[in-house]
């Protein structure tokens, strides 16, 4: 009777669930998901007030592009969920307005070509400048490098210091001089190896021609989507595939923490719950390296999976009385040059009025994150401050960058631990250490979530459906 175990109940765990009903029923009689927590959704959470008000903890919005985006719609049309999706399209304020917090002002980042002929007052030489020279400069020989690193070169050190150490905060709460370019940005890392330059890249690469076979992937291109939610938040996604999955008969176990796995002579694989042991045929882990490294005794692999770190952060969400944002956007980051503990907000009643309360006044939802590659452990943060002063220090920072002076009518805190993977420099070799030694040994383990190949949930999306595939095919 064969079975397969999905370790985690994240976006990723659940994903893999759904492609392994969907796709291997026929493999396997018992398909189980094992979550340590008494909820799915992992990272994913929005907290719904009766007034209507939702706060997201977690990811807020999903972006269309690539591959992975494309997939992530077609699951959406899987999972009869078109209807609730709340687009945000090219011309849309929240679209169009990015912002930096810089030298103690707020500065919008260009976003038509005259924003980007334009001199801004945070920089020396105008975009323009910078991006026209990039094609006259030197292809690395390197292997990998940071993403400082490779825009100092392609670009300049002070683009690098600014923009892209505000973009890498913002995606990876991380330290883009460590941060790799080949592991972050493999598209990038790929073009100047291959075209020598970003421009040439941007000029001669072939037009992808997108094969448009479902119809919500149609729509969203002809209304040209940029990002999107849902109705009832982010978490109406994991709440969908939790429904699918249970629907279907995977054995979804809340409550059930994984304490070992070990890989029996026999081919099978030996799985310790907290009140329970399993034997398993095939182990999707959906779980953060360093945890599923604490649960294996195979060195190699532990030490390979131990040396993937992660940043924590803190989501603090703000609701004001009133409509008080001085400026129409997506949100704002801050560099680290900064020094500050804020990574930057967002202006969650901008970009997604629907989630505002609905039975009283006008109100501002607004998120603030801490912490990140510039704080040991958030964890800590609860040691050394308190939950008032952390509300104070961060009412003191919307103060100082948003103008808004009064008291939030309404907060939630959450401490994230370990919440983003950081693909440092080498991130690609510890990739290819686990993957050599999980394929000669053809151990039955597949290795899914964000710890390995992208942090976005369109990643972690992609990534089960490719390791279900796979699995398939072997
Ligand atoms: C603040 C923040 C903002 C973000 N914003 C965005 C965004 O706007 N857009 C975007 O695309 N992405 C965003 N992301 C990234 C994205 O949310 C995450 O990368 C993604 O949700 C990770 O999903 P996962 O399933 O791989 O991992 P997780 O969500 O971490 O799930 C892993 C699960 O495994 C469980 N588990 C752990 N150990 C065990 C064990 N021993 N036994 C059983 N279960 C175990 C955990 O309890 C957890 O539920 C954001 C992330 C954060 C933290
Ligand atoms: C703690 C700070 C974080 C903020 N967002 C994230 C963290 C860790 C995580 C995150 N944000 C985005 C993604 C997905 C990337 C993708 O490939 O789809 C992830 C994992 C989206 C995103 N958000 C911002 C940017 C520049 C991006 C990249 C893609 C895009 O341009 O849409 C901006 C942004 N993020 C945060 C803030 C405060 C902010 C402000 C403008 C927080």
């Amino acid at each position: 009777m064969p079975t397969a175990v999905v370790l985690g109940g994240g976006v990723s765990g659940l994903a893999t669930a759904f492609y392994l009903q969907k796709y291997g029923a026929s493999k396997f009689s018992k398909i189980i998901l094992l979550e340590a927590t008494d909820r799915f959704g992992g990272w994913i959470k929005s907290k719904r007030h009766p007034d209507g008000a939702i706060f997201e903890c977690g990811p807020r919005s999903l972006r269309p592009v690539g591959s992975q985006g494309k997939n992530t719609l077609k699951l959406l049309s899987e999972l009869q969920l078109e209807k609730d999706i709340l687009p945000l399209c090219r011309t849309d304020p929240a679209a169009k307005n990015r912002y930096l917090f810089v030298n103690k002002q707020l500065h919008a980042l260009p976003n038509s070509l005259q924003g980007l002929v334009k001199r801004q007052p945070f920089m020396s030489h105008a975009f323009i400048w910078t991006l026209l020279t990039e094609n006259w400069k030197t292809k690395s020989p390197l292997e990998d490098e940071s993403i400082h690193s490779y825009f100092s070169r392609r670009l300049n050190q002070e683009m690098a210091d600014v923009l892209i150490d505000s973009i890498c905060r913002g995606i990876y709460a991380g330290d883009c001089r460590k941060l790799s370019i080949k592991s972050c940005f493999p598209d990038l890392f790929n073009a100047e190896k291959q075209y020598g330059s970003l421009t040439r890249f941007v000029l001669l690469k072939p037009k992808a021609t997108t094969q448009v076979d479902d119809a919500l992937i149609k729509k969203c291109l002809e209304e040209k989507w940029t990002s999107y939610s849902f109705k009832n938040g982010m978490q109406q996604l994991t709440d969908a595939l939790t429904e699918t999955c249970n629907a279907n008969k995977v054995d979804l176990r809340s409550n059930s923490s994984v304490k070992s796995i070990t890989f029996l002579d026999n081919g099978k694989i030996n799985i310790k719950c907290d009140n329970d042991e399993i034997k398993a045929d095939a182990v999707f882990s959906a779980i953060f390296s360093k945890d599923l490294g604490k649960l294996l005794q195979i060195d190699t692999l532990k030490n390979n999976l131990n040396s993937i770190p992660a940043v924590s952060c803190a989501v603090i969400n703000l609701e004001y009385e009133g409509k008080l944002l001085p400026v129409e956007g997506f949100g704002h980051l801050s560099p680290s040059s900064e020094n500050g503990p804020v990574l930057g907000m967002i202006y969650d009643s901008c970009s997604f009025p629907q989630h505002d309360r609905t039975d009283v006044t006008p109100s501002t939802r607004l998120t603030v994150m801490l912490g990140g590659a510039w704080s040991d452990s958030i964890q800590n943060i609860g040691q050394w401050i308190s939950q008032t002063d952390l509300m104070s220090m961060v009412t003191e920072a919307v103060n100082q960058q948003l103008q808004i002076a009064c008291h939030p009518i309404r907060s939630q805190i959450s401490l994230l631990n370990d919440c983003i993977p950081q693909y440092h420099v080498g991130h690609s070799n510890i990739i290819s250490n686990l993957n050599t030694y999980i394929s000669k040994r053809q151990l039955p383990l597949y290795l899914i979530g964000s710890s390995y190949q992208g942090v976005s949930v369109n990643d972690c999306i992609l990534n089960a459906k490719l390791a279900v595939e796979n699995f398939l095919l072997n």
